[in-house]
Order: structure tokens, then C-alpha cells, then sequence
């Protein structure tokens, strides 16, 4: 599914997010770009000052998690990996085999989760990205033993239409946090050296961050398009004895292929560990 047609006006369950940080409002910024109703939505935080841009949204806000709990269908966890279980063994005496839990802490497991959220409570993990504030996330979905089709499918309905949506099996979450999680921070640390990069060679720096980020985002759009491997897209702009040739040399001296890749290893082997 895409977010071609992203509508959420009709979707009918009342919605917690607890946390509102940069995720669980990415996340909200998603759903109410896609119409969902701000009055089905609830958001909580411990710090009132992040609640206020959401009051001025029309969203019920709230520093009682407990509450907010009570009244929801599906509630997002929108807190940091070390906070998750102490939040869920709070709202546990809330939660109910109709109500879902949606996870999008990086690295802790779906066990933790069922653990704290207690006996059948439905689960699904979760690894979004920041992108979804402006409808782009990825979103990768693991259900936990006790959420069926029906709520995996509301999740995705959801989450499609602030982005787009994979369903894996838990064992590659944390792939999916050193790839697509992270990733974004990756493409930004690149597209501000790019602009580095043009800064020094004399272009003013506004029209240096207009050109890389057309230049990233028709690059973007040719890679999601598919029709060629990105390997034969950068062949494509290769000239023989060219200048891309020249930087792509720079490149490979400073073994940048090697630490992309490491980088995202690194944040795999981060992401296991936060939820040990
Ligand atoms: N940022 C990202 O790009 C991504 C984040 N994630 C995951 O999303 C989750 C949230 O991360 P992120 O949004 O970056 O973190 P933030 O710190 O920005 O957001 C968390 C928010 O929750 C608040 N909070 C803390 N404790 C409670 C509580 N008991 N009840 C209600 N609210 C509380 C925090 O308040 P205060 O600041 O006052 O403590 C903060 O505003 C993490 O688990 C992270 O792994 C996943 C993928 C990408
Ligand atoms: O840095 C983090 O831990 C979170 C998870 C993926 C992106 N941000």
C-alpha cells in the first residue's frame, strides 16, 4: 500500500499517543495531514510546553497517561526505549484484548512489550522514521502473538497514510532501525555536507540548499520509481573520462561505500542493545 491517497476522515478508533516528542509528533502530524479527526486523538507528555502546539490543533492533550489510556482503541508509544516498559506497567490496568498497542521504540521486543502490557493484550512493534511529519515515513510492522489481520490492517491503514509500511519478522527490526530509523539522519548529515561542498565553490548557500534538495529528492524519486538498480542509475550519470567519474574516485579513496554501510551496522547493534 502507498500513500497516494492518504484519507483517514472515516477511520473510527480513538487514538493515545503517549510521548509528545519528535516521533509520536512526527507520527500525529502524519495522521492529521491525512484528516484524521483531531478530536479522536489524544496526546500525552510529561512536559506541558510540548503539549501546547496540540491544543492549538484541536487535539485533546493530557499529562495523565492513565487516562488517555483508558478512553483509547489503539495507543502509540511514543517514548524513549529505557522509559517503555515502566510506561506500559502504568497504563497496564487500562489495557484490555480491545485495546492495541503500537510500539515505536527502537529495539524493545515485542517479549517486553506483551510482558508489561499484560495477557493478551494485542502488540505490534514498530520502527518509524521522522519523514512521516510530512507523509513520507517508512514504517516497518512486527505483530506481536496476539494482534490478528484485522488490527494489523488498521495499523497499516494508519501508518500508510503518513508513509509507507513493511510487515518482517521481528528478527530484522533492528536492521530496519540501522536502515530506515536512522536513516533519514544519514541523508541529512549528507545533504549538509553537499551544501558544504557547493558553499566553497561559490554558490550562495540558499540556492546550495535548493539544488541538493531537488537533487536528493528526484534522485529519491528515481530510486523508489525501481525500474533500475541504484548501480546502473549512478553508471547513468558517469561520463567516461567525466567529472562525476573524478568525485566518485574521491569517494571511494575516503572508503565512503565502507562506512555507509558500517554506519548502519552500528545502529543495528545499538538498537539490540537499547531494548536488553
Ligand atoms: N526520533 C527518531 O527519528 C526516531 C525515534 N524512534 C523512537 O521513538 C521513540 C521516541 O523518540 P523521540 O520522539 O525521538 O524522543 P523524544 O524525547 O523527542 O520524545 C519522547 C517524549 O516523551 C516524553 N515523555 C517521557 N516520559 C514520558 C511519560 N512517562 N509519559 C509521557 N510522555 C513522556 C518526553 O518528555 P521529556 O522530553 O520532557 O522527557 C518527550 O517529549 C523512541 O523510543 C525512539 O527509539 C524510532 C525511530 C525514529
Ligand atoms: O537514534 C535513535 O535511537 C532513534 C531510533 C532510530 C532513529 N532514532
Amino acid at each position: 500500500m502507498t500513500s497516494d491517497t492518504p484519507d483517514l476522515s472515516t477511520f473510527e478508533a480513538r487514538i493515545a499517543v503517549l510521548g509528545a516528542g519528535m516521533m509520536g509528533g512526527a507520527v500525529l502530524s502524519g495522521l492529521l495531514a491525512a484528516d484524521l479527526s483531531a478530536e479522536s486523538v489524544i496526546v500525552t507528555n510529561i512536559d506541558e510546553d510540548a503539549l501546547r502546539p496540540w491544543a492549538e490543533r484541536g487535539v485533546q492533550t493530557s499529562d495523565d497517561n492513565v487516562a488517555a489510556t483508558r478512553d483509547a482503541d489503539i495507543v502509540f508509544l511514543a517514548v524513549k526505549p529505557h522509559v517503555a516498559a515502566d510506561l506500559l506497567d502504568e497504563i497496564a490496568a487500562e489495557l484490555s484484548e480491545d485495546t492495541l498497542v503500537v510500539s515505536l521504540a527502537a529495539g524493545v521486543t515485542l517479549s517486553t512489550l506483551e510482558g508489561h502490557a499484560g495477557a493478551g493484550v494485542p502488540v505490534v512493534r514498530v520502527m518509524p522514521n521522522t519523514p512521516a511529519l510530512v507523509g513520507e515515513g517508512m514504517f516497518v510492522l512486527t505483530p506481536g502473538e496476539h494482534c490478528g489481520k484485522d488490527r494489523l490492517e488498521a495499523v497499516e491503514q494508519l501508518l500508510n497514510a503518513c508513509g509507507r509500511t513493511e510487515v518482517v519478522p521481528e528478527r530484522l527490526q533492528d536492521a530496519a532501525t540501522g536502515l530506515s530509523g536512522s536513516g533519514p539522519a544519514y541523508l541529512f548529515y549528507v545533504a549538509d555536507a553537499l551544501i558544504e561542498g557547493g558553499v566553497l565553490e561559490g554558490l550562495p548557500r540558499p540556492m546550495a540548499t535548493r539544488l541538493v534538495a531537488q537533487t536528493l529528492f528526484g534522485s529519491a524519486a528515481m530510486v523508489r520509481q525501481g525500474d533500475e538498480p541504484p548501480a546502473t542509475l549512478r553508471e547513468q550519470v558517469t561520463s567516461p573520462g567525466g567529472s562525476t567519474a573524478a568525485a566518485l574516485r574521491v569517494l571511494d579513496a575516503g572508503a565512503v561505500r565502507h562506512h555507509l554501510g558500517a554506519a548502519v551496522s552500528a545502529s543495528t547493534k545499538r538498537s539490540a542493545e537499547l531494548g536488553a
